[in-house]
């Protein structure tokens, strides 16, 4: 099998849409009297963005760590989960985004950018011609990332010489050098300064065309801008609310449309009684 990821997946799962859905989910922490989402259902589209908002503590969190397969051990969780086509396990076809950057300080961006193929490579395979030859493979496909997010130049930088969006483009570079079908994304540009937030924003929906994402964040802006579907988690416990679908391409110019349905947004969330 080639070994281009972004040509050709090296999986044989990357370009493969898939759907997600939960149906009657549960989810208590062991040391809570209370659960923190029930009866919650939600369909996730293949090749969509799905934007999910919330009060804080209703389990936005929980529920991205639920489907990339790293929830607690101290947690009760019960409910149907299905993802179409069946093919492998979820946690094998996400990648996740957190709103910190999780970069290794210690390692270049482009070392960065290429730890996710690293893990256990050694280890498994040895030395030889073919890994060899991998490896060079990758450090283009590497590099080429690094050109889409604009930061070619900055390879050979470490982490702390860089700014916040600029760590955050290189964790989309990870992200996709990943090449998986779904991506995870949990407030990924909440702690940029608007102009970088937007900037990011349209990268990402560019780089992420065709992948199923699932998006949390605060910020009704930023759903509209991006979402193919919002949902909003409320109550106590939290169950999920489609709010809408928006059928037009993304990503969108905040306009009047938008501006009302941040209103209706805020008057969702602002009589939520989970605090
Ligand atoms: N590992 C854990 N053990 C026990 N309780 C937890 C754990 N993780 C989260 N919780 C609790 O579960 C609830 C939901 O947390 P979660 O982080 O999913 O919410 P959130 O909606 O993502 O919040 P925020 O918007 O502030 O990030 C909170 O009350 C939180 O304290």
């Amino acid at each position: 099998m080639p070994d281009n990821v972004l040509s050709f997946p090296m999986s044989g799962l990357s370009n493969t849409s898939v759907s997600i859905s939960i149906t009657e989910g549960y989810l208590r922490y062991f040391n809570s009297q209370m659960p923190t989402l029930m009866d919650l259902n939600v369909f996730i589209p293949a090749g969509k963005w799905t934007c999910i908002l919330g009060r804080s503590g209703c389990g936005k969190t929980s529920l991205l760590r639920y489907l990339a397969g790293l929830l607690d051990q101290r947690v009760n969780w019960s409910g149907k989960l299905r993802i179409d086509p069946a093919q492998a396990e979820l946690k094998d076809q996400v990648a996740y985004m957190a709103q910190q950057d999780l970069l290794m300080p210690w390692l270049s961006v482009l070392d960065n950018v290429l730890l996710s193929t690293r893990f256990g490579e050694s280890a498994k395979t040895g030395f030889s011609v073919k890994n060899t030859h991998k490896a060079r493979d990758q450090k283009e496909q590497a590099l080429t990332l690094l050109e889409k997010v604009g930061l070619a130049d900055n390879a050979h930088q470490l982490p702390q010489q860089l700014s916040g969006g600029m760590r955050q483009r290189v964790a989309l570079a990870r992200t996709l050098m990943q090449n998986k079908p779904v991506v995870l994304m949990d407030e990924p540009f909440s702690a940029l300064d608007a102009v970088t937030r937007y900037r990011l924003q349209d990268l990402a929906c560019t780089l992420l065309k065709d992948k199923t994402v699932v998006l949390i964040t605060h910020d009704p802006q930023e759903a509209f801008r991006l979402a193919h579907q919002i949902y909003l988690l409320r109550g106590s416990p939290s169950t999920a609310e489609l709010l809408t679908t928006l059928l037009s391409s993304t990503p969108r110019v905040f306009d009047a449309t938008g501006a009302q349905l941040q209103q209706r947004i805020m008057e969702r969330l602002e009589y939520d009684d989970d605090e």
